[in-house]
């Protein structure tokens, strides 16, 4: 209960925030919805007008009719142009603010871990059915008031027809019951539903594309869509099938009461009791008891569901607030002793296996530091750890003697500069695209093609039809589609926008190049870091091209999340270990 509380605070608390006008305005809607008892009663002045021949009875019913009629089309027009307006503004501020915590989470466990992914993607689910949370708060509002303006006008009429309730009351079990079935359908089939959007997402994607074509997996990715999306929605059909039965069976006891309502009036007029009126009053209200009954709580379990919708972003809320930002601690501005790794451990959340275990290393400022070792064995698992996606299960890193984690995340992200293997292609003009490697230079043409022309990738500019006002990206109009190696040149540009980083990670950048032009970057890139070793700052690789490996400062071979040797490459070659193993198969393979 105090979840719901929770969320409806939030509810009314976004659409206050969003537009208190239209907010205060809409609270006058409800009152609109007495017009029902108000409906009957003047049909009952009618109706006895008639029977009495009293015109003025008769004028003032039918003049209360037309003006309810008239209130209501005015109320509903004004109503829903408030409505709808507001609907609008709240839905985007949901949206807004989902993606604020999704875009400032400041590690990437949330898109790594399966049980934190089914949560969003419920939360994604169930986005509309947020943003249409405040539509839904009204119309229960307005289902309560027009629920109790009837039973009162009923118990006016007649108390005794108060006993209609009663035969409209299963549909409160009814609609528990349903609520949990609905429930735990969408949380026991949460994963397969993720999986269905997972293959759909296959079968458009581009990169996929190719793949699926040649290797013929078409015809067996949709079928295995199908199969997913159907066990996806399993649940809910069964959870819809049996919802259905109970409704009837629930429809089937209102009926009695209604017919006894209706004969209980009929026998009332028959002995004088009642006025044509009443009756007709009473069998126009008795038919909205159900309605009066049942809406409210319809109404209630929908807001139910806005309000479940709302407690997945409360979730989110909290979680974001509980992920840690670092200490305050200033990243340093220039690095003199180095990076320290003192016994560091990491088990990534939701597993029981260490990725790295007790690894202690040093890397000395102003060097350069190749990553070699097995798939599997952890590298980047290290580099994340360094970049603060995550922070170590067990052990320390250290920045030149202080602990990493007493420096605040962003402050030390201001300081690194990254080109990863899975690089992003940010579709803009080709000069933002290298740009946002440097925010304040977005648009600084000189330092875009000289950060492009430090990683060897100047030539991707002339190619491009307007040069780096080229649109990148062949689904926008006038869009260039790029190769895989031009857009992974542009990410090796962008690594070399930020004027000052303390650390440089390359994440097998070049995995899309040939050997030699890899070997000529990272020449560059080595006489790059040494440039920048004025200020100590260190250069880390991950490669699997010994060539290319060979002319760091500084060999770091993983193996099996545990550091197997360190040191230069003539060192390592002699002491003949694994390196040296792994550094000859290599060479016996190109000889
Ligand atoms: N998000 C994750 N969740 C759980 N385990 C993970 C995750 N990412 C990696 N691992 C596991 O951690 C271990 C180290 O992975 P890592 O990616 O660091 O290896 P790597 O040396 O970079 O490999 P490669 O050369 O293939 O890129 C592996 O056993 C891997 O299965």
């Amino acid at each position: 209960m105090g979840e719901h509380w929770r969320s409806l605070r939030l509810l009314l608390r976004t659409a206050w925030r969003t537009d208190r006008w239209r907010s205060l305005a809409l609270l006058l809607e409800p009152a609109g919805f007495l017009r029902f008892a108000l409906f009957a009663w003047c049909l009952k002045l009618m109706a006895d007008g008639a029977v009495r021949h009293d015109a003025r009875m008769l004028a003032a019913g039918a003049a209360g009719i037309t003006a309810t009629r008239v209130l209501w089309f005015v109320g509903l027009w004004t109503g829903s142009w408030i409505r709808i307006g507001l609907t609008e503004r709240v839905g985007f501020a949901f949206d807004r603010e989902i993606a604020r915590l999704t875009s400032e989470l400041p590690g990437v466990e949330h898109h790594e871990r399966p049980d934190i992914q089914d949560r969003l993607e419920m939360l994604r689910q169930k986005q509309g059915v947020l943003g249409n949370s405040l539509n839904t708060l009204i119309n229960t509002a307005n289902a309560v008031v027009a629920g109790v303006g009837t039973l009162v006008a009923l118990a006016f009429a007649s108390p005794w027809l108060l006993l209609l309730v009663p035969f409209a009351l299963p549909v409160i079990p009814i609609s528990t019951v349903q609520q949990r079935w609905y429930r735990d359908a969408e949380d026991r089939f949460a994963e397969p539903t993720r999986r269905a959007r997972h293959l759909r997402a296959l079968t458009v994607d581009r990169n996929a594309g190719m793949e699926l074509r040649v290797f013929g997996l078409e015809a067996e990715i949709l079928s295995r869509f199908r199969r997913t999306w159907r066990e996806s929605w399993r649940g809910t059909h069964a959870a819809d099938r049996r919802a259905a039965l109970l409704n009837s069976a629930g429809e089937l006891v209102f009926m009695a009461g209604y017919l006894g309502a209706v004969l209980l009036m009929l026998w009332r007029a028959g002995q004088g009791r009642a006025t044509l009126g009443e009756v007709v009053m009473v069998v126009y209200l008795a038919q909205q008891v159900r309605g009066a009954v049942m809406d409210p709580i319809w109404k209630v379990a929908r807001l139910g569901e806005a309000l479940r919708a709302a407690s997945r972003l409360l979730w989110l809320q909290d979680y974001a607030g509980g992920v840690g930002r670092g200490g305050d601690r200033p990243a340093p501005a220039r690095l003199a002793e180095g990076i320290v790794f003192e016994n560091v451990s990491f088990r990534y959340p939701g597993t029981g296996r260490w990725a790295l275990r007790d690894v202690s290393f040093r890397i000395p400022a102003g060097s350069v530091v190749a990553l070699v070792g097995e798939n599997g064995a952890g590298k980047t698992t290290l580099v994340k750890l360094l970049c603060r996606m995550y922070e170590p299960t067990e052990g320390r890193i250290l920045v030149d003697g202080v602990d990493l984690a007493g420096i605040g995340v962003d402050a030390w992200r201001e300081r690194l500069s990254a080109a990863f293997q899975d690089f992003a292609r940010f579709e803009l003009t080709a000069q933002r695209t290298v740009g946002v490697g440097h925010l304040p230079r977005l648009d600084d043409r000189a330092a875009a093609r000289e950060a492009l022309e430090r990683a060897g990738a100047a030539d991707v500019l002339t190619r491009l039809p307007d040069g780096a006002e080229s649109q990148l990206g062949g689904r926008w109009e006038g869009g260039v589609d790029l190769s895989t190696g031009q857009w992974q040149k542009l990410a090796l540009g962008r690594a070399l926008m930020r004027q000052d980083p303390l650390v440089v990670f390359l994440d097998e950048p070049t995995a899309s190049l040939d050997a030699m032009t890899e070997h000529a970057l990272f020449e560059r890139y080595t006489n790059e870091a040494r440039s920048g070793a004025s200020r100590g700052a260190v250069t880390l690789l991950v490669s699997h091209r010994f060539s290319t490996v060979r002319g760091a400062d500084l060999i770091l071979v993983i193996d099996g999340g545990g550091v197997a040797e360190l040191g230069p490459h003539h060192e390592l070659l002699l002491r003949g270990g694994l390196y040296a193993e792994l550094y000859q198969l290599q060479a016996r393979s190109y000889a």
